[in-house]
């Protein structure tokens, strides 16, 4: 057994006590109500999921395991020859909230390279689809095909399944799919942009600079990698995507099934498509300005209001839960003052963030007038020469795979049940309302 998955195994083990308790001891114990407009306003803010693996703030934005953005990049021990961690170690550390050893990275490092071998049906299967499908249906598409190598769901088919040791199997699958995203991703980037002219791994690389090298990307890039999929990959478990992935996964559906599913939500525009939709609206906007003709103040703040007025939401703009910039926003403004402050992308995506609050919030709707993380990461990409912009939420599902894998092996860790709230219909809405509450 690896010493990542000896070491879940300690913490999952010393952790089952304290949800046994909660539930057994304090299970009828109220934590929050439900009102109305959060019944048919999305559930917003209703406390009802757990998770350990990162937390959300509305002011101070995501903590991983408890660490603050720069609190993480700092923690954990380096990429060779790099500011930033590998997609190792913060795995490593989503999975036991340990900062791990340069040992125990390298040990990911290596078992990584195994796993991340892709069977060529998940290449067939990519390929066998219309090559004009979005790269969202193909991550997902690639990601399904992996089903039928399940180690959990062979285990659920052998008879022997059991509650407690289950949570072995998924883990299997979620290293197995964490390891095998970014290959997949890599794959029908050049796939579909790059004349299918695909790029061998590299086994001397760690998982941010391989995927780096087969796109056909050279440093920074690797950093970059490293610093986009540590910054995506989870934002509690509330967010549509991680939020799906649990769901699928509760009814004991495997990793990918889950996964695929997770995927599949992330590629709606109000959620990861959003930053696609960032690089869009730009580029209308700078057509539509014409050659030559700079951006100014006046200018953006008018394509505001233009797409407000035409009933449009700005992309990269509010959020469900923040109240604040982003900090994912900051932490990727930070790489652009430092690797690319005079690019003019850079630049006009700066002025929005001047204007666009000051515009949301005279237009009164959104509660959160300020960009969340989708609003800069385009930019740092288009610099680096991946200007396919459509390809961009996949590079937020490789991400995005880190965060929602750690937490399924911990639902199976953990028992979680289920999934499955009490719907009630509009009538008894009326009713309750007539009658001030819902008498219990
Ligand atoms: C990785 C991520 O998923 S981050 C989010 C990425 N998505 C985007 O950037 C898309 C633009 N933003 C939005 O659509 C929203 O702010 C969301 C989806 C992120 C959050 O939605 P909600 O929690 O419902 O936001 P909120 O409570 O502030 O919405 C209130 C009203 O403001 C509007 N609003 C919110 N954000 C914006 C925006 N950026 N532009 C215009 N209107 C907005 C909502 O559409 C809603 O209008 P309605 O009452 O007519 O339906
Ligand atoms: O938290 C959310 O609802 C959306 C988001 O920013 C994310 O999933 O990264």
């Amino acid at each position: 057994m690896s010493k990542l998955k000896e070491k879940l195994t300690q913490k999952i083990q010393e952790f089952r006590p304290r949800t046994t308790r909660l539930v057994k001891e304090f299970g009828k114990v109220l934590i929050d109500q439900v009102t109305i407009d959060q019944c048919i306003g999305g559930a917003r803010d209703i406390r009802s999921l757990v998770t350990d693996i990162s937390y959300l703030d509305p002011q101070e934005g995501i903590r991983f395991r408890g660490k603050t953005i720069p609190e993480t990049f700092e923690a954990l021990p380096k990429a060779a020859g790099s500011d930033y961690p590998t997609v190792e170690a913060f795995w490593s550390f989503l999975l036991t909230g340990d900062i791990p050893t340069q040992a125990e990275v390298d040990e990911v490092v290596a078992e990584f390279k195994e796993r991340g071998k892709v069977p060529a049906y998940v290449f067939d299967a990519i390929r066998a689809l219309p090559k004009d499908s979005h790269p969202m249906v193909m991550l997902s598409v690639g990601i399904l095909a992996l089903q039928k190598d399940s180690e959990f769901c062979k285990f659920y088919n052998s008879g022997k399944f059991n509650k407690m040791t289950c949570w072995e199997y998924m883990y299997e699958d979620a290293s197995n799919l964490v390891a095998r995203i970014a290959p997949i991703a890599a794959f029908i980037y050049r796939y579909k942009y790059k004349n299918d002219e695909q790029i061998a791994v590299d086994p001397s690389l760690d998982y941010g600079a391989n995927f780096a090298h087969q796109i056909g990307q050279v440093k920074p890039y690797d950093d970059v990698a490293r610093m986009y999929f540590i910054l995506h990959s989870d934002h509690e478990s509330g967010n549509v995507s991680a939020h799906t992935t649990h769901l699928v996964a509760s009814a004991l559906s495997d990793a990918y099934y889950a996964y695929s599913a997770g995927l599949n939500g992330l590629a709606g525009p109000l959620h990861g498509l959003a930053n696609q939709e960032v690089l869009g609206w730009i580029m209308e906007f700078q057509k539509k300005l014409g050659e030559g003709v700079e951006p100014t103040k006046e200018n953006v703040t008018k394509a505001l209001w233009d797409t407000l007025n035409a009933g449009q939401v700005v992309p990269g703009y509010g959020h469900a839960v923040l109240r604040k910039t982003d900090p994912r926003y900051t932490s990727q403004r930070e790489f652009c003052l430092k690797h690319l402050p005079n690019d003019p992308l850079f630049k006009l995506v700066s002025m929005i963030f001047e204007v666009a609050p000051g515009v949301l919030m005279e237009h009164g709707k959104a509660k959160n007038p300020w960009p969340n993380v989708d609003a800069q990461s385009g930019v740092i990409q288009w610099y680096y020469g991946v200007r396919e912009w459509d390809f961009y939420t996949v590079l937020f599902g490789v991400g995005r795979a880190l965060g929602c894998m750690a937490n399924i092996v911990w639902d199976r860790g953990l028992g979680y049940a289920i999934e499955r709230p009490k719907s009630v219909t509009t009538a008894m809405l009326e009713k309750w309302a007539e009658e001030g509450g819902r008498k219990f």
